[in-house]
């Protein structure tokens, strides 16, 4: 493992990473290898997770895609030195912002989505410049050997690896050096790699999980509230880390609810789920079983029914369900919609506020006022009001999480300033010693106040500011010199 790694440190060295033109290459032969072998990407994902070419082609592909023409467009712009303000002090001189590549960075990728969790991190951090080493899955097993015999054809082999393997070849992977990981997965894994990235102050993204709430407020088109909220909770068997975990609601709409999204379920997965090719599966048995557990003791007011041959688990939701049942507890990552009855919008603020903070939030109301003070009065990792999951697909906001769903941000933009580092550069000169008197010992009052002039002196911008910002330098610069020597 060690001496894998350090070939891709090596090849970083070498600095062949780093310039733009490469840069490009690189991101154009992933979108090649994209479009070249789309019939195997998506079938590896359809023989992971039950999941029709459809599905994995608008879930993930697309993504994929679009990400990739968003960032070959932008990527010279980024990449370019952003001028820094001056003041008097340094206004002669050149200020600004470079950013440059972090060096070899580790992208540890989930199952749910095995595709887009693992490539659209390894295109911010091509895009930044750097070399990577990717440790797909190994639960979605078909996508983890797809990606490490395809990306050696299409990428330079040295800079990008793929390390295959479950839980001890990712621990021994931990023990190495990084310098930044993204990890996607659960919380408690995700304290483990921050626990083994801070033994080398490595920087890390954590893209967790929680339960995502979403509040019905009774103003509100409930035909359209249940259709979105269907969709977005069913769609991949409920194995989406910004599925709508739980429903709030007032006890009146409870009924309503179920019936509406009884009727939508029909209407998108045919009278025999199990024969919809649009509805997958749970991933394994494991995760099957622990689904199953959550539905003890529970009002099942629509679902329910199992298969555990083939780990089906039927669209389900629960009614009147205790905060404190055990499906409360944890994140649901399956079929089952929960639903938890509060008096009000403020009582559901409350709810959601005296649990982790989830990855994603949703509000479903006519009244504009409500949608924006509830997201004032709560925290999460993002929000899309009025629908579900669709903040995930708009490159130009960041994703991620907060507190337990997790720390940092990528997609688009974000994803390249993620994996760079912002460096602040000054260009002086060796002429105009003389201003520098100001600041060598012995200091003085009169040194105080001129410092204090030069550095505290503000100008509104705009050309006159400018402009009297350079005489004032003239005239300080020539009283100075008088001054001090
Ligand atoms: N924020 C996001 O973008 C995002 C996306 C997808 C999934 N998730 C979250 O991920 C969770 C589901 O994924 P999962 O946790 O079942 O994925 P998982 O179990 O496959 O773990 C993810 C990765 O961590 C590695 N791993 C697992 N246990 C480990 C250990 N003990 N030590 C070291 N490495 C270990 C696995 O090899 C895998 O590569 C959910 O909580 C979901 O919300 C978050
Ligand atoms: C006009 C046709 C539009 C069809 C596609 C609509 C967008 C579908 C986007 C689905 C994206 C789902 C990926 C979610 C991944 C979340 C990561 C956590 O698990």
């Amino acid at each position: 493992m060690e001496s894998r790694i350090q070939r891709v440190r090596d090849a970083f060295a070498s600095g062949r990473s780093r310039p733009l033109r490469f840069r490009l290459q690189q991101l154009e032969a992933l979108r090649r290898m994209v479009q070249e072998r789309e019939k195997d990407i998506l079938q590896a994902i359809g023989a992971d997770l039950c999941k029709s070419e459809f599905n994995a082609y608008s879930q993930e592909v697309i993504t994929i895609l679009g990400e990739l023409d968003l960032v070959l467009e932008n990527l010279s712009e980024w990449v370019t030195a952003t001028p820094a303000k001056k003041n008097l002090l340094t206004m002669l001189d050149e200020a600004y912002v470079q950013p440059e590549p972090l060096g070899v960075v580790l992208i540890i990728g989930a199952w749910n989505y095995p595709f887009v969790l693992t490539i659209q991190p390894l295109i911010g951090a091509i895009a930044a410049g750097n070399a990577v080493i990717i440790k797909p899955s190994e639960l979605s097993e078909k996508t983890a050997q797809l990606l490490a015999k395809l990306l050696p054809q299409y990428l330079d082999q040295e800079l990008y690896a793929v390390i295959n393997g479950g839980i001890p070849e990712t621990t021994e992977l931990l023990k190495q050096r990084f310098d930044h990981i993204l990890y996607t997965g659960n919380t408690a894994v995700g304290r483990i790699v921050m626990e083994a990235a801070a033994k080398h102050l490595t920087p890390v993204t954590l893209e967790l999980g929680g339960k995502s709430p979403c509040y019905i407020d009774t103003d509100c088109d409930l035909d359209v509230a249940c259709r979105r909220i269907t969709w977005g909770k069913y769609m991949n068997c409920g194995q989406t880390c910004i599925a709508p975990d739980y429903v709030l609601c007032e006890p009146s709409l409870q009924h309503q609810i179920v019936q509406k999204i009884k009727e939508t379920v029909k209407e998108f997965y045919g009278e025999n789920i199990k024969e919809s090719p649009d509805y997958e599966r749970i991933i394994n048995l494991r995760h099957f079983k622990r689904i199953l557990n959550l539905l003890e003791g529970q009002k099942i007011a629509f679902g329910g029914e199992t298969d555990e041959a083939t780990r089906y688990v039927a669209p389900t939701i629960l009614t009147d369900v205790d905060p404190e049942a055990r499906v409360m507890q944890e994140e649901i990552f399956g079929p089952i919609l929960p639903i938890v009855p509060v008096k009000d919008a403020d009582e559901a603020i409350k709810f959601i506020n005296s649990r982790e903070k989830p990855l994603a939030f949703y509000i479903f109301s006519h009244n504009d006022k409500l949608v924006r003070r509830m997201i004032n009065s709560t925290s999460s990792g993002g929000v899309t009001a009025n629908d579900v999951i669709m903040h995930f697909t708009l490159s130009s906001l960041p994703f991620g999480g907060v507190g337990s769903s997790g720390m940092g941000a990528y997609h688009g933009k974000y994803s390249f300033d993620t994996f760079s580092h912002q460096r602040p550069c000054l260009l002086k000169s060796l002429k105009r010693e003389g201003a520098n008197k100001l600041r060598y010992p012995p200091n003085s009052q009169s040194k105080v106040d001129w410092a204090k002039f030069f550095i505290l002196k503000r100008f509104n911008r705009g050309k006159l500011g400018l402009l009297l910002l350079a005489l004032l330098g003239i005239v300080a610069a020539v009283l100075l010199k008088a001054r001090y020597y």
